[in-house]
């Protein structure tokens, strides 16, 4: 958490930059570390998708290379949407932390915290999904709960008690449905959203920082990962994209952090 708070401070940006490898084996190297390099003076954190690595050959000892190319101080969030027995995920835990050395990882919580817990760790954030941004035909997290609401707001519940208990506990919050993220927003005013949708899924970014932000400006970060990697210049496109979001947000002022 102090990792993405001085990172964001530093580089006055919410812009996670998604890698999601794709193409030839023969390029992605190269690929990889040109979008980090080109993109990493605008990125607040960066976000590998696991199965864009497991796809691959030897794509354990890429992820764990494309880490370590990141610049240090820039948090890593390994998108692995894990979720099983405490057992495993403890397993899962010492993969994402130990061996490719994320400094974040984003959970399923359809098991339950036990499935969460542990992922805690010093110094390390959890994203738990709560509404995220496909909008399946049959939906899990719009089902409505007897007591009122809708099982993604249990999801946002459970991840908002781990983190009063715990700290470093944030949702992923898609960009697609803006009602829902300030449904969402209001039952957890304080954490971390991890927002991915905007570029390729078409979410709509001034609605989504309208509805995501805390009032101190902070509270959300915007993934693009499609819209960055298949850009001719990854490193204007990423600079573009924390331009726009950095406008919304002193649009929103007045409570707005300068940094
Ligand atoms: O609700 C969710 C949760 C995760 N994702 C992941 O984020 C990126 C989005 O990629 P784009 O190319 O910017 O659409 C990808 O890794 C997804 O698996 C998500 O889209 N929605």
């Amino acid at each position: 958490m102090n990792k993405l708070l001085s990172r964001i401070q530093r580089v006055d940006s919410l812009l996670c930059v998604g890698l999601d490898p794709t193409g030839e084996d023969a390029q992605v190297v190269g690929r990889l570390t040109e979008v980090i390099d080109q993109t990493a003076a605008y990125a607040a954190a960066f976000k590998p998708n696991l199965a864009f690595f497991l796809s691959r050959e030897n794509g354990v000892a890429l992820l764990r290379d494309t880490i370590q190319r990141i610049p240090q101080d820039i948090p890593v969030i390994l998108d692995g949407k894990f979720g099983d027995i405490s057992n495993t995920a403890d397993h899962y835990a010492r993969f994402a932390y130990d061996v490719v050395g994320a400094d974040a990882v984003t959970v399923n919580p359809y098991m339950g915290d036990d499935a969460i817990v542990p992922f805690l760790r010093e110094g390390k954030m959890v994203f738990v999904l709560a509404k995220t941004s496909n909008k399946p035909t049959h939906s899990l997290q719009d089902m409505a709960l007897t007591s009122g609401g809708v099982l993604s707001d249990q999801a946002a519940r459970i991840s908002g008690k781990l983190d009063e208990e715990n700290g470093g506990v944030g949702l992923v919050v898609g960009a697609t449905q803006p009602e829902a993220m300030a449904r969402v927003r209001e039952l957890c005013p304080t954490q971390w959203f991890l927002v991915p949708g905007v570029g390729a899924q078409g979410g709509d970014l001034a609605a989504t920082l309208r509805a995501g932000l805390r009032p101190d400006g902070l509270g959300v970060l915007i993934n693009s990962s499609r819209a960055i990697w298949q850009a001719a210049d990854a490193g204007a496109a990423a600079q573009e994209l924390m331009m726009q979001i950095n406008e919304h947000r002193r649009a929103a002022e007045p409570a707005v952090s300068q940094g």
